[in-house]
C-alpha cells in the first residue's frame, strides 16, 4: 500500500464496488478500496444456498449484531457482509430496484437528480438482464442477471393463485407499470450460471488488474482524519494489527454499509456532540442525525406444509450432500436456488392507486426444534415471505465506545409507526389470501405459521416478532437531504467537512419498495458521477 491515493474508498460493498470500478476506470486517478474482510475465496460465497454455512456465528466472512427489535421482544442476531462484495456476497440475491415512486419522493424532497427517470438510466446501465435489454432494463451492463426458470407446477400455481385475486402475470417483475400495479412473476437474481453474482464479481472482476487501483482487504478503517474541516486521511490497521495513515487528495469516501458508516463518522467526530464528549471523541461536526432514522423491512411469513415440490427434503441430511455434488458438478439444482424463486408486488387493498407489498416464495420451512436449534421441517413445507415496501418506523445505530472493536448498539424500533403496524396486520391477510385461492387447494396441507389461533390484528401484532423477521436491508443512517438535520447533501457530500461523502444505503432517506442490493449499486454508480464531474469542473 502506499501513503497517498487520489480517492480512498471504506468498504468493498454493493455501492464501494460500483463505486470504485467507475472511479478507477479513469487511469489518471488512483483509487485504494479498503475492505476489512478477507478476499471472497470461500466456495460457499458463491454457491447460492452456501448461506446456510457462510452465515454461522464465528464465519470470517459476516459482521454480527445484537440488535434491539423494539418493544418487549427479544434481540436477534443479524449479520451483514464482510468480504469483497460486501453485502452482496452473502445476501438473497433477490434483485429488485424499488419503484419509480421511492425515488421520485426523493427528488420532490429537495434531492434533484434522484428522481426516477435519472436512476432508472444507472439501473439499465447496470444491468445484463437474461431477459435482455427493454424500454426499462439493461441488457449490456456489468450485472448478470438471471430469472428463475419456469417450470415447476407449484410455483406456477402460486403465480396462478395471484391471478386468482387479480394480480397480473408477469415477466419482469422490475417493470415499474408492476411495482406501481402490482405483478407476481419468476424472481430476478444475481446470479449466473448458477453462481453467485456480487458486487464484486461484477465490478472487480476486471478492475482489480488495473495499475492506478488497489484493494486492501483484511484492513480496517478506524477513523477518519482531517485538516481544520477538511478529511485528508484515512488510519488504517492491517491484519497484523500494523497503523498507518494514507492520505486522500482528493476524496475519501464511506462506503461501510448502514450500521458501519454511521460508526465510522461517530468514532472519527461526525455526530451527536453530547454522545460523542461523553464517549472521549473529539468533536468535528455536530451532527445528532448520524446513525438516527435507521429502516428496515420487517416480512410476516406464512409457513405451509404442502404435499410435494419442497426442496426440504433435498436439502437436508444425507440428500444434501448428494445435492452439494450436484452442484459442484453441474451448478444446478436446489443449491443454485436464490432465496425466492416467485416474487412481486400487490396491492394490500384494492382502492391503492400503488402496490404497498412485497411478496416472495421461498421454497422451504424451518422451524425452532426443542433445544431452539433451527433446521428445515422433516417434511414438504414452503414459506410465504411478504412486507410492507415503505416503513415508517425509525430505529438507531451508536457506538457505545471509542474502541473501533467495541459493539455497536442498534435498536430498529419495527412496527413504531402505526402505519407499519397496520401493513404487517394486512401483509399477514394477504398471505392468507393467496394460499386460499383455489390453484393453491390442492398443494397445501397445513398453515403452521402464524398458526390458526392467531386470527385478530391484536393476535397478529401480539405475536408479529415470531413469524417474520428482518429482511436485512437496513438503510437510512446518514441521510441525504436538503435540511439541516441532513447527514449528507444531495451530491453525497457529508455537511460541515469537505473531502468526504457516503456511498451506501445509509443516506437514503426512505426505504426502497423492494430489495437494497441493486439501488446500492446504482448508488455508487450516481456517486461516481458526482464525484467525477465535481472534480473535473474544480481541476
Ligand atoms: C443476509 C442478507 C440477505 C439479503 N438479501 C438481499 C436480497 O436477496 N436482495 C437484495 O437486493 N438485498 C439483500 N440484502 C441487502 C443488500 O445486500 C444490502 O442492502 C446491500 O448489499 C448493502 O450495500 P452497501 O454497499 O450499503 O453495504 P455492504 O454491501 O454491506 O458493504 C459494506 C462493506 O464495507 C465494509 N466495511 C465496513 N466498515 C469498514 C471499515 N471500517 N473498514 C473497512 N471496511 C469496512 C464491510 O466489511 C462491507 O464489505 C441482504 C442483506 C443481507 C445481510
Amino acid at each position: 500500500m502506499k501513503d497517498r491515493y487520489d480517492y480512498i474508498i471504506v468498504g468493498a460493498g454493493s455501492a464501494g464496488c460500483a463505486l470504485a470500478e467507475r472511479l478507477s476506470a479513469d487511469r489518471g486517478n488512483s483509487v485504494l478500496l479498503v475492505e476489512s474482510g478477507p478476499a471472497d475465496k470461500n466456495p460457499f460465497i458463491h454457491m447460492p444456498r452456501g448461506i446456510g454455512v457462510i452465515a454461522n456465528p464465528g464465519s470470517k466472512v459476516i459482521w454480527e449484531y445484537d440488535v434491539q427489535t423494539g418493544g418487549n421482544g427479544p434481540s436477534e442476531r443479524w449479520f451483514r457482509g464482510k468480504t469483497l462484495g460486501g453485502s452482496s456476497s452473502v445476501n438473497g440475491m433477490v434483485y429488485m430496484r424499488g419503484a419509480p415512486m421511492d425515488y421520485d419522493g426523493w427528488a420532490a424532497a429537495g434531492c434533484e437528480g434522484w428522481d426516477w427517470k435519472s436512476v432508472e438510466q444507472k439501473f439499465v446501465e447496470l444491468e445484463n438482464h437474461d431477459l435482455g435489454a427493454g424500454e426499462s432494463r439493461g441488457g449490456h451492463g456489468p450485472l448478470r442477471l438471471t430469472t428463475h426458470p419456469k417450470g415447476d407446477a407449484l410455483f406456477d400455481d402460486i403465480i396462478a393463485a395471484g391471478e386468482e385475486m387479480g394480480i397480473a402475470r408477469v415477466a419482469d417483475v422490475n417493470n415499474p407499470k408492476t411495482t406501481r400495479e402490482g405483478g407476481l412473476g419468476y424472481q430476478p437474481t444475481t446470479r449466473h450460471r448458477g453462481r453467485r453474482e456480487s458486487a464484486a464479481k461484477a465490478f472487480l472482476t476486471d478492475a482489480k488488474t488495473r495499475s492506478n487501483f488497489e484493494i486492501a482487504t483484511e484492513t480496517d478503517a478506524l477513523r477518519i482524519e482531517f485538516e481544520g474541516k477538511r478529511a485528508v486521511a484515512i488510519r488504517l490497521r492491517s491484519k497484523d494489527g500494523a497503523i498507518q495513515s494514507v492520505r486522500a487528495d482528493k476524496e475519501i469516501i464511506v462506503s461501510g454499509g448502514a450500521f458501519q458508516t454511521p460508526k465510522l463518522l461517530q468514532l472519527s467526530g461526525i455526530g451527536d456532540a453530547a454522545l460523542l464528549r461523553s464517549l472521549g471523541i473529539d468533536v468535528v461536526v455536530d451532527a445528532p442525525n448520524v446513525g438516527k432514522n435507521l429502516r428496515e423491512h420487517r416480512h410476516t411469513d406464512l409457513r405451509l406444509r404442502v404435499k410435494g415440490n419442497s426442496q426440504n427434503a433435498s436439502l437436508s441430511g444425507k440428500r444434501a450432500i448428494v445435492t452439494a455434488l450436484r452442484y459442484f458438478l453441474f451448478k444446478s439444482g436446489p443449491m443454485s436456488h436464490a432465496a425466492h424463486e416467485v416474487g412481486g408486488f400487490a396491492k394490500s387493498s384494492d382502492d391503492l392507486d400503488h402496490a404497498d407489498l412485497q411478496f416472495g416464495l421461498m421454497s422451504l420451512s424451518s422451524s425452532v426444534d426443542k433445544a431452539g436449534k433451527i433446521g428445515l421441517d422433516p417434511f414438504p413445507g414452503i414459506t410465504f415471505v411478504t412486507y410492507f415496501t415503505r416503513p415508517e418506523s425509525q430505529g438507531e445505530v451508536r457506538i457505545q465506545s471509542s474502541d473501533p472493536d467495541a459493539p455497536l448498539y442498534v435498536n430498529v424500533n419495527f412496527l413504531s409507526a402505526e402505519i407499519d403496524r397496520k401493513k404487517f396486520v394486512a401483509a399477514t391477510r394477504w398471505n392468507r389470501r393467496l394460499a386460499a385461492q383455489p390453484a393453491l387447494t390442492k398443494w397445501v396441507e397445513e398453515e403452521l405459521l402464524p398458526g390458526p389461533a392467531i386470527q385478530t390484528d391484536e393476535d397478529i401484532l401480539a405475536n408479529a416478532m415470531s413469524f417474520g423477521g428482518t429482511c436485512f436491508h437496513s438503510a437510512g443512517t446518514a441521510r441525504m437531504g436538503t435540511d439541516d438535520k441532513a447527514v449528507v447533501d444531495c451530491r453525497l457530500r457529508v455537511r460541515g467537512v469537505e473531502g468526504l461523502r457516503v456511498c451506501d444505503t445509509s443516506f437514503f432517506p426512505t426505504l426502497v419498495s423492494g430489495n437494497t442490493n441493486g439501488p446500492a449499486m446504482m448508488a455508487g454508480l450516481m456517486a461516481a458521477d458526482f464525484i467525477l464531474s465535481d472534480h473535473a469542473h474544480s481541476a
